[in-house]
Parts: C-alpha cells; sequence; structure tokens
C-alpha cells in the first residue's frame, strides 16, 4: 500500500542546539492507526510537528501524499494544513464561545477572513457541523458553551472541529494527558471510529502504552530523537517497551 507520511533522513535541531530528532526514517500507510511512544523529551512531539511543518526540520524530507512539503508555504502550506487535522493535549478551543461556533471555526480555512470574523457561515457548513458532532456522539451540546463542558466532552469538540477540514491524516498530539480514565477511552473511541469507518490515517502521540496498545494497529517508540522501536500490533509484547523507557540516556 502506498505512504501517505515519509521521513528520509530527517533531522531537526533547534535554534539554541537541542536536537529534536536525529535520523528518522520512517513510512505511514494509509488507513493506519499509529501510535508513538517514549519518555518526556524523546522528541514525539517534534515528529508529529514536523508533519504539518509547525516545526521545519533541519535536513532530509518529508513527503506527504507523495509530495515532499520542505518547501511549501502560502497556499500549498494552507492545503497542506487543511488536509492534516490537529489534535492538542489542551483542546485550543474558545471557551467562552459555544460549541457549534468552535466547530465552525475547522471551516474558517475555506472562507475569506471577514466572513469567518462575522460568523457567516453556510447553510451547508453548519450541517456539516452537526454531523461531525454526531459522529462524536456530541450532538446534544451543539449550542451549549464549551466552558460548561468536561475535558473529555472539549477533546471531543475539538476532534468534531477537526473534521469539518475533511482531513484524510489526523495528528494527535497527548489527546488524553490531561483526561480522566474514562474520558480518555471515549476520546480515543472516536479517533479508533474515524480511522475505521472514514479510513483517516492517525498519528497520536501518548504516554501510555497500555492505550496504544489497545487502540493502535502499528507502535513506534522513540527515544533521543530516534525510532529505537516499530512494530504492527500483533507483534508487539508488553516487556518490548522495556528499553525504550529505561532511564538512563543512551
Ligand atoms: N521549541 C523548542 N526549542 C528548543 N528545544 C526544544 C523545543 N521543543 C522541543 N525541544 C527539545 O527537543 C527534544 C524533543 O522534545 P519533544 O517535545 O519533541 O519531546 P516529547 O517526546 O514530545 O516530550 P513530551 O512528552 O514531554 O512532550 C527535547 O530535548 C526538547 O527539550
Amino acid at each position: 500500500m502506498e505512504s501517505i507520511i515519509s521521513f528520509k533522513d530527517v533531522k531537526k535541531v533547534y535554534p539554541n542546539g537541542n536536537v529534536g530528532l536525529k535520523n528518522i526514517n520512517l513510512d505511514i500507510k494509509k488507513g493506519e492507526f499509529v501510535a508513538i511512544v517514549g519518555l518526556s523529551g524523546a522528541g514525539k512531539s517534534t515528529l508529529l510537528r514536523t508533519i504539518n511543518k509547525m516545526h521545519d526540520i533541519t535536513s532530509g524530507d518529508i513527503l506527504v501524499n507523495g509530495e515532499s512539503i520542505v518547501h511549501y508555504r502560502d497556499k500549498s502550506l494552507r492545503k497542506l494544513r487543511r488536509n492534516i487535522g490537529m489534535i492538542f493535549q489542551s483542546f485550543n478551543l474558545v471557551k467562552q464561545s459555544t460549541v457549534q461556533r468552535n466547530v465552525l471555526n475547522g471551516r474558517v480555512g475555506y472562507y475569506p477572513t471577514w466572513k469567518s470574523v462575522l460568523g457567516l457561515f453556510s447553510k451547508a457548513d453548519k450541517q456539516k457541523a452537526v454531523e461531525a458532532l454526531r459522529s462524536v456522539n456530541m450532538i446534544e451540546k451543539l449550542y451549549a458553551k464549551v466552558d460548561d463542558l468536561s475535558g473529555g466532552q472539549q477533546q471531543r469538540v475539538a476532534i468534531a472541529r477537526t473534521l469539518m477540514q475533511d482531513p484524510n491524516i489526523i495528528l494527535a498530539d497527548e489527546p488524553i494527558a490531561s483526561l480522566d480514565p474514562v474520558t480518555s477511552s471515549a476520546v480515543m473511541d472516536d479517533l479508533k471510529r474515524l480511522n475505521e469507518e472514514l479510513g483517516m490515517t492517525v498519528v497520536v502521540n501518548l504516554h501510555s502504552v497500555r492505550i496504544a496498545r489497545t487502540y493502535a494497529s502499528r507502535i513506534i517508540g522513540i527515544r533521543a530523537g530516534e525510532i529505537v522501536y516499530d512494530q504492527p500490533i500483533e507483534n508487539v509484547k508488553k516487556e518490548d517497551f522495556a528499553e525504550i523507557y529505561a532511564n538512563k540516556a543512551k
């Protein structure tokens, strides 16, 4: 099957000299559900954020949908980011606004700025927002204020907002790190459903190996900016993670 995301000898050094990624070679296939695990500071966020160019790389190449994204800017960059949904640990919602308005904000890339500022969204997009909320089982909260929702519910609104972009890739950076176990499962179930039912490719950074094993089709382990583990779920054994999480620098 074709690769939807490819890393070729990717290195990322931050301006202050910190090494984020060392020499990453990685192919992610369309429809995979990839969990990236590793200690804090291993490079998980850096890896994820190079895929939509929130971080630029220092050398090497990254291909998305078969095209190098390294030189993307302006229009091509906007198109890339429309294609890729991003979910954050902190939800990044406008808390004083309604759920509906937040979900519609996922569509702003399709409107001239003045229309989105005034909230002039089309009927079709309002309908689309309803469907997005339905797919994360949050339709009854359409007119609720985001501030009145639980963390898990807010994360699901964030997922619905992402769906408004019609992405084919979803990147989730520690999406459940600030949630309790029950709401964590609801959020992970949503991501799994988008993967299985809508065929979206999901790449998710997780602290919990247990959650990674429950949901992912493939687990990648990162340590000090390098891939030290990469297996399809059927080959993954619990004891495999001792090295990734070993508490000493390599
Ligand atoms: N903006 C930045 N400027 C400088 N160094 C950075 C920056 N962001 C990350 N780093 C460094 O890059 C390395 C990888 O960090 P990264 O945040 O990708 O790890 P992580 O595995 O996602 O960790 P966490 O689970 O804590 O988020 C670390 O050494 C970190 O200090």
